[in-house]
């Protein structure tokens, strides 16, 4: 074996020492350009500057410190950039949104679990805008009345359901997102329990709340690990991985066999698989090619579309709860323009009704740091540099609860901060819109869930109480009101699924004792009820 002098050594350590500072000083002239932020360790940088609770706060709490609204933190060699003020979000993810409307990678939800057909976590690339394209013209203003009906018969299956079993109103809700999306997009008349269509669905998104937050697995950080096999000692998650991917490969599959079963057989309900695949056999061009489209968008609006509905909707439930003047309020307004003999509909004009779910999305946004984006060049933004690649997470809960664009008191609840003094809705307040995202890839389903929203919530309104439970002493008990925090530290994460988590794990426990619902007027809404009851056994036959 050669053995080196020891000039040869001294030379060696020369050179590494060289490269250490010269890598060390064009690290710190690289920081030194980026925005503001927390120093961090070294390797692990600032994961240990972000809770792991309510991150939206502490990155306001780091806005102020640094004193500017765009903030830096470095997580394991990776840039997450925060914008922490609704100028700098309009400026970066809306204005400049050709750059700024990527996603970073995501190698267990993609890549082990097999997410790759959901385009909101797709690369901004070819992929992503022909089915973004598709969805859109499914989802635009105009289309969107044709699924008012579904949304509609929905809305009063859940009441009764909300009748026969308050206690288990989670469920209820996710019955009925489940029920409006998978007859709009299929055509598909769901079972009132243990509907198979329903239960694939539901694992595939569990298995997205469980990996879609970034740094959950270890494998997001080391992407090589995907490569273990899976007999070593530490693989499991590649075990669990393989599991969830049978129910996410399955999701977008079944249904779309069932609705070609059912057009095959003359069968078919209109819906908007059989709207695009009336199209695309007309044409008769690249087929199998749109159909995968088509096959991948039917699926994404579920898997973008029930935990949303679900969280927004139990928000609401959390807020009657809480704040049960505001719901008299709501129920006077309700009752003045619906009246005693029939249920809200679509056609209604209730203000009141329309500043409740707006504060809604205001209060508690479902996505409190929307879905992060990645920017695909490096860009200069306020004279600091945002290199290219960086996750860029706008904070919506930042903006939503601005005071200077909300008014006082952005932490409660207070329906009126959206009306005029004559209690019309007031134009000049800006929509809630950023609880839906930003630029390019704002949430295309919006339109819908604002109207399910709404129609979900005068209904409820028009035949329920929501209050607080009692112990067995008869003392009230009172809901935490907490969520769980969906990004991890590690990258900007998701909050897919996660206030439904909580609700699973916290509400559920002690969902008898804290919150019931209980009939409202009596025999008045009975009477409603026993109308809808007849409505839904059509519809279940
Ligand atoms: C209250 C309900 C909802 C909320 C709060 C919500 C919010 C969001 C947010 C914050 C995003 C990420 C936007 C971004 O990256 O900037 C998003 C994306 C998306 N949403 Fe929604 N959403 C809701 C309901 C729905 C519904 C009902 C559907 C479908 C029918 C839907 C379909 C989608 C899709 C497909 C994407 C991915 C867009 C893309 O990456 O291009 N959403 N949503």
């Amino acid at each position: 074996m050669l053995s080196a002098s020891p000039l040869q050594n001294a030379s060696l350590a020369l050179l590494f020492a060289g490269l250490y500072f010269t890598v060390r000083a064009y690290r710190r002239l690289r920081r030194s350009s980026l925005p503001p932020g927390p120093s961090g360790l070294p390797i692990v940088g600032n994961i240990y500057d972000i809770p792991a609770t309510n991150e939206w706060l502490a990155f306001m709490e780091m806005s102020r410190k640094y004193d500017s609204d765009v903030i830096a933190l470095n997580l394991m060699g990776d840039t997450m950039i925060v914008l922490n003020s609704v100028t700098a979000i309009n400026d970066l993810l809306e204005d400049r949104s050709l750059i700024y409307s990527d996603r970073p990678p995501f190698p267990t939800l993609n890549d082990l679990v097999g997410f790759t057909w959901h385009f909101a976590f797709m690369p901004y690339g070819p992929e992503w805008k022909e089915r973004r394209k598709v969805f859109m013209q499914q989802f635009q203003p105009s289309q969107v009345l044709l699924h008012r009906p579904a949304e509609l018969k929905a809305g009063h299956v859940l009441l009764q359901r909300l009748l026969e079993s308050p206690e288990k109103y989670e469920r209820h809700l996710r019955h009925m997102a489940g029920m409006v999306i998978l007859s709009t997009a299929y055509g598909i008349n769901i079972q009132p329990e243990d509907d198979p269509h329903i239960a694939i669905s539901e694992t595939a998104l569990h298995a997205m709340a469980c990996t879609g937050n970034r740094g959950s697995f270890w494998v997001d950080s080391f992407p090589i690990l995907k490569y273990v096999p899976e007999f070593l000692p530490g693989s499991g998650f590649k075990q669990k991985a393989r599991e969830w991917a049978r129910a996410v490969t399955a999701m977008p599959k079944v249904p779309y066999e069932f609705v070609k079963r059912s057009r095959a057989a003359g069968m078919a309900n209109s819906s908007i698989a059989s709207r695009v695949l009336d199209d695309i056999e007309e044409s008769g061009a690249n087929q199998d090619e749109r159909e995968k489209v088509l096959e991948d968008v039917l699926a994404a609006c579920y898997a973008a579309g029930a935990d949303t509905t679900v969280s927004a909707l139990a928000s609401f439930i959390l807020a009657m709860t809480m704040f049960p003047e505001i719901q008299k309020k709501a129920q006077a307004a309700v009752d003045e323009v619906v009246g005693p003999n029939r249920l809200p509909d679509f056609e209604d004009n209730i203000p009141y009704v329309d500043a409740v779910a707006r504060e809604l999305l205001r209060w508690r946004p479902v996505f409190p740091l929307s879905v992060p984006h990645a920017v695909t060049a490096d860009d200069v933004y306020k004279g600091y540099h945002i290199p290219a690649g960086a996750v860029v997470v706008g904070n919506s809960w930042a903006v939503l609860h601005d005071e200077k664009i909300y008014g006082p008191n952005t932490d409660r609840f207070i329906p009126e901060r959206w009306l005029t003094e004559s209690g019309e809705i007031n134009k000049a307040i800006r929509e809630p819109d950023t609880a839906f995202g930003f630029g390019r890839r704002i949430c295309p389903g919006k339109d819908m869930a604002q109207w399910s929203l709404w129609i979900c919530v005068a209904s409820i309104l028009a035949a329920f109480n929501i209050t607080k439970g009692v112990d067995e002493n008869g003392v009230p008990l009172e809901p935490s009101g907490e969520y769980t925090s969906g990004l991890l530290c590690w990258l900007g994460g998701l909050q897919v699924g996660s206030s439904r988590a909580k609700i699973a794990t916290e509400w559920r426990n002690y969902l008898i004792n804290v919150i019931y619902t209980e009939k409202r007027a009596g025999q008045r809404i009975w009477v409603n009820l026993t109308l809808i009851i007849g409505l839904s056994k059509v519809y279940y036959t």
